[in-house]
């Protein structure tokens, strides 16, 4: 008989908020590309290790916020000071991410979290690398190229090739889109525990859910601006703006 797997409540999971490993301060941000407004105008303090999770509709800015925050684009404007200095290699260094869509080298599994091991000077690589394969489940897959897995195992790949690197941050862009509920539960099992490690993790989700599930405190994005930061019950509860409503009563925001 196959065994069935349920999400864990929500109350289930109390966990201690402590201060982030890396604090951020964003002060005045914008992006621009191609002389667009992309974002606009954005302030914001995150100093604790509370599970941050970001919401908003198609084309808020989301990923692009999170490139910014990570170093991989420039603001137009304004500043992202992590530790209160600016976003730049060395902060990159601490910190992964994960996209939507996997980015895994044609190797197998095992060569793509080599290959990350490779990138610091860790000791003890053969059992990093072990110790990865068993916790994202990967271990009987280790030589099948990473190309031919499922959706859901190459995901856990890059979630795990991230984790290997032992950052201090990790952001993850809609990483369960299009993942069974199954494949969601063990991503979701894995972001768990790296915030109970003390990682920060900022998570971009449209699945609400989900984010009840997960959220600790919660960013709401529209058009460029983030407009609401609150705790996860009072966004949840009691979203200060309506267009946080309309987005969680399903309305179509435009
Ligand atoms: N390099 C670029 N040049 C021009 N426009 C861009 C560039 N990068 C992003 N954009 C635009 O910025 C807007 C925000 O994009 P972004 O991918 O951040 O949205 P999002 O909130 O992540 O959306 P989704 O929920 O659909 O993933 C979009 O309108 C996108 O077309």
């Amino acid at each position: 008989m196959s065994e069935v797997l349920s999400f864990p409540k929500r109350e289930t999971l109390p966990l201690a908020i402590g201060p982030s490993p890396m604090p951020l301060e964003l002060r005045h941000l914008a992006f621009q590309a191609d002389s667009i407004a992309i974002l606009m105008g954005i302030d914001l303090k995150l100093d604790t290790d509370a599970l941050t999770v970001l919401m908003g509709p198609n084309g808020a800015g989301k990923s692009v916020f999170l490139r910014l925050l990570h170093g991989l684009i420039k603001p137009t404007f304004g500043e992202v000071l992590w530790n209160g200095e600016p976003a730049c290699a060395a902060t990159r260094k601490q910190q992964a991410l994960v996209f939507q869509k996997p980015v895994l080298l044609r190797r197998s599994v095992k060569a793509n979290l080599s290959f990350a091991l490779g990138l610091r000077p860790f000791q003890n690589r053969k059992q990093r690398l072990q110790s990865a394969l068993d916790s994202a489940g990967l271990a009987d897959l280790a030589d099948r190229p990473a190309h031919v897995l499922s959706g859901g195992e190459q995901q856990r790949l890059a979630l795990a090739r991230a984790l290997i690197l032992e950052p201090k941050v990790l952001f993850l862009d809609e990483p369960t889109a299009n993942l069974d509920p199954a494949s969601t539960l063990l991503i979701e099992q894995t972001i768990q525990r790296v915030r109970q490690q003390g990682v920060k993790v900022i998570l971009v989700t449209h699945d609400t859910h989900q984010a009840r599930r997960l959220a600790e405190d919660v960013l709401f994005m529209h058009r460029g601006r983030l407009i609401e930061h609150s705790s996860a019950q009072t966004f949840f509860d009691r979203p200060a703006m309506r267009e946080a409503r309309a987005y969680l009563d399903g309305e179509i925001l435009v």
